[in-house]
């Protein structure tokens, strides 16, 4: 897979990236030799980028991605990580002790010196003046000392982003994780992407499957989309199927196109399921999308095309 430039970080990532979450055991259980075989096929297959967070899981994604990393034994410098802060089991807690105190506690669990990334996890969920007067500036101080080369922030609806950016230094939020705002039923992200470019933040987009809505499992019990979505998405796996094809190739080869998204962040658990989503990466750039089936697929999905559904607290 080629490499792309993540804003001005210098950082390259590949373009498929690693999601941790289900590490977390959020989807189902992963037995720990599932997980480092994962990790390890990831590695080998090109992929050097990988998302966590201490919230998947309760810590667990951390500890067991940390795990992964150190038995597939790769120097520190061919693999880029990120994680987050703000966000816990427990609930949510941006201030700024609570955050000089997690990114120390983030790099014991991953057994790391540095994180190459550090998000604020899901801002909508606090008062974002906290975010702009607080939070980012003690990250300022962390990104300083070392302990995290750059500073990111995250969540679903995409006004956030406008309104931290516009507010906080130049250089001082370098990347954004956007997730289910990319992906063959939401392209919500596409009209932020000038915006974003100009103020130069690189840009994550994180799942192309919707949390599992484009995939033939369906989503996990605690998906939050609507009923009308889940059911959209329902048959348009069907449809696929039923053509023997497959919805989540289809998906994430979608979410690969757009080049002014360096990465897209995949949830994974398996080395199989790697391997299938490396491949879709490679017949993209080999052979393209099949788009006979991304037109039936539109049009099933057209009924619910950028329908989202609520989070965080309502902003004053
Ligand atoms: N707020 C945030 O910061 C935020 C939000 C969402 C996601 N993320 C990051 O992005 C990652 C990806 O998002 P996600 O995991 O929520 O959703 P996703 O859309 O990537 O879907 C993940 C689900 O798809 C399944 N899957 C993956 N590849 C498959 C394949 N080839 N065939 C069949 N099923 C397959 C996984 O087992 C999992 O159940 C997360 O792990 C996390 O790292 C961050
Ligand atoms: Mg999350």
């Amino acid at each position: 897979m080629e490499l792309r430039e993540l804003g001005a970080t210098g950082l390259r990532v590949s373009p498929v990236g690693f999601g941790a979450s289900p590490l977390g055991h959020v989807f189902g259980d992963v037995p720990r030799d599932v997980a480092r075989a994962a990790v390890r096929r990831a590695l080998d297959l090109g992929i050097n980028f990988f998302d966590t967070s201490p919230y998947y899981g309760g810590t667990v994604s951390e500890s067991v991605l940390g795990d992964c990393l150190r038995a597939a034994g790769v120097p520190r410098d061919r693999f880029v990580v990120a994680t987050k802060c703000g966000r816990y089991r427990e609930g949510f807690d941006f201030s700024a002790a609570r955050v000089t105190r997690s990114v120390d506690e983030s790099l014991a669990r991953l057994g790391l010196d540095y994180v190459d990334i550090l998000h604020c996890h899901d801002i909508e969920f606090t008062d974002l003046d906290q975010i702009v007067n607080e939070t980012i500036p003690v990250l300022q101080k962390i990104k300083e000392s070392g302990k995290a080369r750059f500073i990111g922030i995250t969540g679903l609806p995409l006004s956030i982003y406008t309104y931290v950016l516009d507010q906080v230094p130049p250089g001082s939020v370098d990347v954004i994780l956007s997730y289910c705002h990319y992906g063959i039923n939401d392209t919500a992200l596409v009209d932020l992407l000038p915006y974003l470019k100009s103020k130069g933040v690189g840009v994550i987009s994180a799942s192309p499957l919707a949390m599992g809505l484009l995939t033939d499992n369906g989503p996990p019990e605690w998906h939050p989309a609507p009923k009308e979505l889940k059911l959209a998405c329902r048959a348009a796996a069907d449809h696929c199927k039923k053509k023997g094809k497959n919805i989540t190739k289809l998906a994430m080869q979608y979410s690969l196109m757009n080049n002014e998204i360096s990465t897209v962040l995949v949830g994974m658990n398996s080395p199989e399921q790697v391997e299938e989503n490396v491949a879709a990466a490679i017949e993209l750039s080999t052979s393209g999308i099949d788009k006979e089936l991304l037109h039936e697929v539109e049009a099933i999905l057209e009924p619910v095309k950028n329908m989202t559904w609520s989070s965080g607290i309502e902003q004053a």
